[in-house]
């Protein structure tokens, strides 16, 4: 399959978290895919399909396809080599799904080549704190937890983890620059936090060695998102 896909160098993953399809096309036909990616998760996926995600790459857009799959190693193996097929630029796993699991979906991809997605793997979610851990069986504080699933992820020989920025500085020092960290719970100064917890600002997220960061809501119902994402952006540069 060869669709349009135009690189970017921008950290910034936009999480399209919509309901509709209309107003979801509405927000992405104001920005720029050369100013972001876009995560489709598990929301617009089981309502729209693979459909929704050619539309978006036909659009000039790169997608992170942020099902978090968790399954018996076969068919998690199947499930990523399916999301190759779609094209998009990176895929994810639970790494709670354990090694089996993780080393299966790596070689799932390895027929795809240089066209392979970037495969990484959740840790603990930034909803969960050590009460949610406790309750299924984790004494391990949430950082002390994502620590050890990271490293496994990293020993899988995937690229990298989804994780908290306030985990950053250390996963960087204890798992090695090249390995990839995607951090969600990102507010630019004065922005409501909603639901999320740890939060960081994208300019704290940088410096915390974060190499791309998840942005919802903060873009996405903003009056104009571009200029939002510009505003982001001038924040990294200035922070460099
Ligand atoms: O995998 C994710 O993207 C994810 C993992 C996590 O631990 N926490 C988390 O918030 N997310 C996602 O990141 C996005 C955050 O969106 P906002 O809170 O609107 O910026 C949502 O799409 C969440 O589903």
């Amino acid at each position: 399959m060869s669709l349009p896909q135009t690189v970017t160098d921008s950290p910034i993953l936009v999480a399209l978290d919509y309901a509709e399809r209309d107003l979801a096309l509405a927000f992405v036909d104001r920005i720029d895919p050369r100013s972001c990616r876009l995560k489709v998760g598990k929301e617009m996926f089981t309502r729209f399909g693979p459909q929704w995600v050619h539309e978006l790459q036909q659009r000039g857009f790169e997608v992170f396809l942020d099902l978090k799959f968790h399954d018996i190693p076969n068919t998690a193996a199947h499930a990523v080599a399916a999301a190759a097929d779609l094209g998009v630029w990176m895929v994810n796993v639970h790494a709670s799904g354990g090694a089996r699991m993780m080393n299966a979906a790596r070689e799932a991809l390895l027929p795809f080549g240089k066209d392979a997605p970037l495969l990484i793997a959740v840790t603990v979610l930034t909803s969960m704190d050590a009460d949610d851990l406790r309750g299924i069986g984790i004494d391990a504080t949430p950082a002390e937890h994502a620590e050890r699933l990271a490293r496994l992820t990293r020993d899988c020989g995937l690229d990298g983890v989804v994780c908290s920025a306030q985990e950053a500085a250390r996963f960087k020092q204890a798992l090695g620059q090249d390995f990839a960290l995607v951090t969600p719970g990102i507010r630019p100064p004065g922005a409501d936090a909603g639901d999320q917890r740890r939060i960081m600002t994208p300019a704290e997220a940088q410096q915390a060695g974060v190499d791309y960061m998840v942005i919802g809501r903060p873009i996405t119902r903003s009056d104009d998102p571009a200029a939002t994402l510009q505003a982001i952006h001038a924040s990294l540069r200035e922070d460099k």
